[in-house]
Order: structure tokens, then sequence, then C-alpha cells
């Protein structure tokens, strides 16, 4: 038995405590609420579920780290199979809104954010550079890109959830959020929903009609399908290098190419040509692709060696995976800055220049900061690669 005691009171005026309120609905398939008349709560972690006394005490960290924990013992004895039962003083959130703002909050965990900014930028930013005047931004340009950004976002959706669902294991040890890891999504609801979604990215491709729209979703599809799916032949995620090309093939070509295509070919009517952004940018991407593909893994070692997934991390070490991360995007922050210098056009010559010189720095100078010991600033670190994929996706329509 463990006791784990909140102050009510402190609940309300702890710093964050609206964060730590949003984690009060986070709840795994592994723990388990009882209150009493008085408000008391006792929280129940049963660990013979899967989880180790670890993994309940590093989700215990994360429920509460903004919340001033008068009295904390963990009964480090305890052994798997044994129930730990901290008990808390309840503050009370009963209220309208929150089922509500829990499910909503699920699905945002689910739909995995990061990637979905991504997505959506990029594909708005690649077709852009089929635009060629601004009477080309016109009712036919916007509903084309909003039907391929819609598709692309759906399908987005059933990738990572398909994701989700064949990692549950491995998500309980490497990320514990997850709503299908956490339990706050069955297996069933994470199987509809992946299913709707799919569905819904194939009919919308359909009623559009456009080819490479199209085949950007299926290609998307079946990739994104290996990639998760354990089943003879599949599950590519076991190769870090078939993996790593899954992500490139999507994110470097298949958005670049397709979705340009589709724009250029489809919406507009005109003959494709590869024009220099467009080369650029898939250039760049695939450096970005390779780092992103590296880089996700390095915080996950953990479940990772656990459940047999050979990423670059795993065999290698997170220092060295680090390290060529950054050194690959310095390589194509420094062949983009050649790039700007070589341009005609003064305005465009400057933004590249000064642009990617900036984003160079920023990486630097976070790099030779970053405690590579620590999970949490790993993380941070691969979301603010992730910005900066953000950010190139802001440059590229200035790149002529
Ligand atoms: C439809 C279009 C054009 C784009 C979708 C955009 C996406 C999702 C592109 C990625 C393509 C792809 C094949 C991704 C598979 C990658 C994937 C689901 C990675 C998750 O990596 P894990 O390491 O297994 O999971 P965690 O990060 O959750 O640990
Ligand atoms: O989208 C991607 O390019 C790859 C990816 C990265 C990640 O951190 C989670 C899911 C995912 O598909």
């Amino acid at each position: 038995m463990d006791s784990l005691r909140l102050r009510p009171s402190s609940l309300r005026s702890a710093p964050g405590a609206a964060a730590a309120r949003r984690r009060d609905h986070i709840l795994p398939s592994f723990c388990s609420i009882q209150r009493n008349g008085k408000g008391r709560v006792t929280l129940s972690i049963q660990a013979s579920k899967g989880p180790t006394i670890n993994h309940c005490k590093k989700f215990l960290d994360w429920k509460y780290s903004n919340h001033r924990i008068s009295h904390q013992s963990i009964n480090t004895s305890a052994k798997a199979g044994q129930s730990l039962q901290p008990e808390t003083e309840a503050h009370d959130p009963a209220s309208f809104w929150k089922p509500i703002s829990s499910s909503l909050d699920a699905f945002y965990r689910f739909s995995r954010p990061h990637t979905i900014i991504g997505t959506a930028l990029s594909i708005v930013s690649v077709s852009l550079l089929a635009v060629e005047s601004l009477s080309d931004i016109s009712p036919l340009f916007l509903t084309g890109l909003l039907e391929a950004v819609v598709a692309a976002l759906f399908m987005n959706i059933y990738i990572v959830g398909l994701n989700q669902l064949f990692d549950i294991e491995i998500d309980k040890v490497n990320k514990p959020t997850l709503p299908l890891a956490s339990g706050e999504y069955s297996p069933a609801t994470g199987v509809a929903i992946v299913s709707v979604f799919a569905a819904m990215s194939f009919g919308l491709g359909w009623v559009v009609g456009s080819p490479p729209l199209f085949w950007a979703l299926f290609i998307s599809f079946v990739l994104g399908t290996a990639y998760s799916v354990n089943l003879p032949y599949f599950r590519w995620k076991r190769s870090a290098v078939v993996a790593a090309l899954c992500i490139l093939a999507v994110r470097a070509v298949i958005v670049q190419l397709a979705f340009f295509l589709h724009i250029q070919t489809f919406v507009f009517r005109r003959p494709a040509v590869f024009s220099k952004p467009l080369i650029f940018a898939t250039a760049f991407m695939t450096f970005f692709s390779v780092v992103i593909a590296l880089f996700k893994d390095i915080p996950d070692i953990e479940g990772d060696r656990i459940f047999g997934i050979q990423s670059f991390s795993v065999r290698l070490g997170q220092s060295k995976v680090f390290w060529t991360c950054v050194g690959l995007l310095e390589v194509a922050y420094g062949v983009a800055i050649l790039m700007g210098v070589t341009s005609s056009s003064l305005w465009s010559k400057s933004l590249t220049v000064v642009g990617h010189a900036i984003l160079a720095s920023i990486l630097w100078s976070s790099a030779r900061s970053i405690d590579l010991t620590s999970k949490a600033a790993i993380t941070s670190f691969y979301m603010l690669i992730w910005r900066l994929f953000y950010a190139e996706y802001l440059l590229i329509p200035l790149v002529r």
C-alpha cells in the first residue's frame, strides 16, 4: 500500500494547475479512482496489468508534476501483481465540459498534432509553388488546396492511429500518455477511428477525381500500413533503414511531387514543370525526413530495446544519432544558403540566405546546450526539429 496525499488548496493554486487539471482526465487502464463521500480520492495502480512499478512511478510524477505534493511515499518493495494505492485528497473537477474536453484532448493526442501541422503546412507551401500570379489565388485554387489538405490529414490520422494500435505495449513504456496506451481508448475504438479516417480520405480523394491526389493517398496508405502492421513480411518499422525510407518516400517525394502535380495539372490544367524551388524542396525534405526518422527514436530506446525494434539509437547509441541528425540538418542549411547566393532575384537571395542562416544558428546553439541524459530535453529538442521543419515550409515559397 502506498499513500500520496495532495492538499486540495495547493491543487488550485499551484503554478500550472490548469495544465495539471487537463492531465487529471488522463487515466491509463492500469489506474482506477475511487472517491468517498468526503472528497477523498484513492488512486489505485494495478501493477499486474502491464506496467512495472517504475512505470507507475513515472506516470505519477508526470500526472502530478504541477501539484505541490504535501506528502508522497512510494513503497518500492511492492511486487508486480500487487496494487499500489496512493491516496489523494480530491479537488472537485465535476463539470459539464469535462467529458467533452477530455475526449477532445484524447483525440488531439491520438492525432499526433506535430505531424498534422507538418502535413498541412507542407501541402499549402508546395501548392503555392504552382502559383504564378496573384490571379491564380482563386476559389478554384483554394478549393483544390482545401480538398488536398483535408484528404491528406485524414490519411495522416489513419497512419499515426494505426501505428498506435500496433504499438500499444511499446507505447506503455515509451509514450504512456497516448490514448490507446493509457487505456482511454479501447483497441476497438482505435480500429473504428482509423477505419473511418482511411475511408473518409479515400472517399474524398475519389470524389475530387484528381489522379495525383489519389495516388498520393494510396501510396501513403500502403507505406503507412506496411510500416506498422504486424503481419508476415510487414512491420517495416523493425528495420531502421526501411522505416526511414517509408517516411522519406512520403514526406520528401510524395508530398512535394504529387501535391504540386495535383494543383499544377489537375487544378490549373497546366503542363507539369519541375521548377528549381520544387527540386530544392524535395532535396531539402529528403534531409529532413531522414532526420525525423532517426531522431524520433532517440527518446524511445527503453521500449524499443524491450520489444526488439532495431532503431539506429538502439544500435549506435543516442549521442551518435543526435549529432548525425544535427550534422545532416546543418549540411542542408549550408546547401540552402549556397543556393540562395546563386539566386538571380535580390529579395529571394536575401530571404533565403538570412532565413536559413538564422535557422542553422538556432539549431546549433540549442544542440550545444542539450542534456542528452534527459528524456524530456531530447523530446523537446525533437519538437524544435519539427518547428524548424515548419519554418522551412514558410521559406520554400520564397526560394526562386
Ligand atoms: C497522406 C500524406 C501525404 C501524408 C501523411 C503524412 C505522414 C503521416 C507521413 C509519414 C509517412 C509514414 C510512412 C509514416 C510512418 C511513420 C510513423 C507512423 C511513425 C511513428 O513512429 P514510431 O516510432 O513507430 O512511433 P512513435 O513516434 O509514436 O513512437
Ligand atoms: O509523420 C512523420 O513524418 C513521422 C512521425 C513522427 C512522429 O513523431 C510520430 C508519428 C509519425 O508519423
